[in-house]
C-alpha cells in the first residue's frame, strides 16, 4: 500500500492532499508519512525475525529529524550515528543509549567522550588509530567501551561510486586481512571491550550477492578470531538494502535480504546487529514543490522550473539520482521537460528530458522517495534558507522542523569591528 497516493485526481499523503500542506506551510516542504514509516520499520523486523538474535539501529544520517526519530524508537530501533550532533538527536528522541551504535572514520575526542560519558551500546572502530584513542580515553575515565572492529571487506557493491564503501580503496574499516592482528591488539588495550565485526559495503545496493560475499570473508574472519582465542558476540552487518525510485523497478525485499542473511550466517553464533537507513525512510517522504515557470523561449524542450532546487534535495546534481516526479493534481496531459530549479548552476538539474504530467506555473508536484538523504543533506546556498518539514499521521499533520528563513541565517553572521571604520 502506498500512502501517497492519489484519490479523485489529488495526491493525497495518509488521507491529506498535499495542496492543504502546501496552502498552509508553502513550498517547498518535505512531508512525511508516519504510516509508512512504521510499516517500513515494521516490515524490516519482520523480516529479520527468522534470525535468532537480532539488533535494529537506523541509521539516522539518512533522516535525523527527531520526530522521525521519535517514530522509529516508538518500533524499538535503536540508532546508528556518526557525530555528537547524532548522537544527542538519538538520545533527544528517546532511543536507549544502550542501543546506540557509534560509526565513522573520524570521530572526534569530544564525540568519543560524549560516547563513553552517554553509555553508549557500540563503537565501531575504523582504525587501530581510533582504537588506541578511545581506549585511552575510557581508561582515564575508568570505563569500558564495547567495540566493534569495522572491516573492509574489498567487495564492489555495485552502487554509485560516491556511495560505495567496501572496496579496497575506500577509507572505511581496516583491510580485513590485518583485521585478526589489529583486533588482537585492541582487545589486549585496558578501557576497550572488543565484542565484534562490523562490515557496510555501500548505500542503495540493487542486488544481494555483494552483501552475501561481504558475508561471507566477515564469516571467515569470525572464524579466525575464536581460533586466534578472541571473543566474538556481535556482528554487525551494516545497511545499505537499496529502494525502488522508479515506478516499477524491483529490489530485493527485506524478506529475501534477510533470507539471504540466514544462509550467510549460519553457525555465527552471534547478535547479528543492522543499520538500516533508506529502505526506512526513503520512500515515506516527499519533496513538494511548486512550478515557478515554464521556460520554452530558449529551446526545443521546456524548462519546468520548480521552486525547490538543489541544496533541498541535492541527490539528483550529487549523484545523478533519479526521483519520480509527479503532479499533484494531473490533467492527464503529459509534457517532456527538463526540470530545474532556480539555482544559478547548471547542475540545479532535476531531470533532463523527463516525460511527466504537464505543468503550468503554479501547479503542484512531487519529487518522490525524498525521505532519505534529503531534508538533511540541504544547504542554504543562493541564500535560500531551509525548507519546512511536514509529518502526516491520518489526516493529521504537523510541522516537524520550521523553515529556516534566510534572515535566520545571516542573523548568526558579523560585520566585524575592522570592517567598520
Ligand atoms: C556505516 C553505515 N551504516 C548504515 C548506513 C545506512 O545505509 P542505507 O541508508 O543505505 O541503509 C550507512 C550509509 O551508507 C553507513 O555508512
Ligand atoms: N547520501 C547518499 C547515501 C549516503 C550513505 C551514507 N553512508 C544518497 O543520497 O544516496
Amino acid at each position: 500500500m502506498n500512502h501517497f497516493d492519489y484519490r479523485d485526481g489529488d495526491l493525497y499523503a495518509e488521507d491529506l492532499p498535499l495542496s492543504a500542506i502546501a496552502d498552509a506551510v508553502g513550498t517547498p516542504v518535505y512531508v512525511y508519512s508516519r504510516a509508512t514509516l512504521e510499516r517500513h520499520a515494521r516490515v524490516f523486523r519482520d523480516a529479520l525475525s527468522i534470525l535468532p538474535r537480532v539488533h535494529i539501529a537506523f541509521a539516522i544520517k539518512a533522516n535525523p529529524n527527531l520526530a522521525v526519530l521519535n517514530v522509529m524508537a516508538r518500533e524499538g530501533l535503536g540508532a546508528d550515528v556518526v557525530s555528537g550532533g547524532e548522537l544527542a538527536r538519538a538520545l533527544a528522541a528517546g532511543m536507549a543509549a544502550e542501543d546506540i551504535v557509534f560509526s565513522g572514520v573520524g570521530k572526534q575526542h569530544h564525540e568519543m567522550i560524549q560516547g563513553l560519558e552517554a553509555g553508549i551500546g557500540q563503537f565501531n572502530l575504523e582504525s587501530e588509530e581510533e582504537g588506541i584513542e578511545l581506549a585511552e580515553i575510557a581508561a582515564e575515565r575508568g570505563l569500558v567501551a564495547n567495540c566493534a572492529l569495522r572491516v573492509n571487506p574489498d567487495v564492489d557493491a555495485r552502487t554509485h561510486a560516491k556511495i560505495s564503501t567496501g572496496k579496497a580503496e575506500n577509507k572505511f574499516g581496516v583491510p580485513i586481512d590485518r583485521a585478526c592482528t589489529i583486533y588482537s591488539n585492541l582487545a589486549a588495550l585496558p578501557g576497550l571491550k572488543m565484542r565484534g565485526v562490523a562490515v557496510h559495503i555501500g548505500s542503495q545496493l540493487s542486488e544481494l550477492e555483494p552483501f552475501e560475499e561481504a558475508f561471507a570473508k566477515v564469516g571467515a574472519l569470525i572464524a579466525e578470531l575464536r581460533a586466534a582465542g578472541q571473543t566474538v558476540t556481535h556482528a554487525d552487518l551494516g545497511g545499505g538494502l537499496g529502494v525502488p525510485y522508479k515506478a516499477g523497478d524491483v529490489f530485493p525485499t527485506p524478506e529475501a535480504y534477510a533470507q539471504m542473511v540466514a544462509r550467510a550466517t549460519e553457525g555465527w553464533d552471534v547478535t547479528l546487529m543492522f543499520e538500516p537507513g533508506r529502505v526506512i525512510c526513503g520512500n515515506a517522504g516527499v519533496l513538494l514543490t511548486r512550478v515557478v515557470r515554464v521556460k520554452r523561449s530558449s529551446n526545443q524542450v521546456p524548462f519546468v522550473i520548480v521552486d525547490a532546487a538543489m541544496n533541498d534535495l541535492a541527490r539528483p546534481a550529487m549523484y545523478g539520482a533519479w526521483h519520480d516526479f509527479d503532479a499533484v493534481a494531473p490533467t492527464g496531459e503529459k509534457m517532456t521537460a527538463h526540470i530545474v530549479g532556480p539555482i544559478c548552476e547548471t547542475g540545479d538539474t532535476f531531470a533532463m528530458d523527463r516525460e511527466c504530467d504537464a505543468l503550468a506555473p503554479g501547479d503542484l508536484a512531487v519529487f518522490r522517495t525524498a525521505g532519505a538523504y534529503g531534508a538533511t543533506m540541504a544547504s542554504s546556498y543562493n541564500s535560500r534558507g531551509f525548507i519546512a518539514e511536514v509529518m502526516v499521521d491520518g489526516d493529521k499533520w504537523a510541522v516537524v522542523a520550521d523553515r529556516i528563513v534566510p534572515e535566520a541565517i545571516s542573523a548568526a553572521e558579523r560585520v566585524p569591528d575592522f570592517l567598520k571604520d
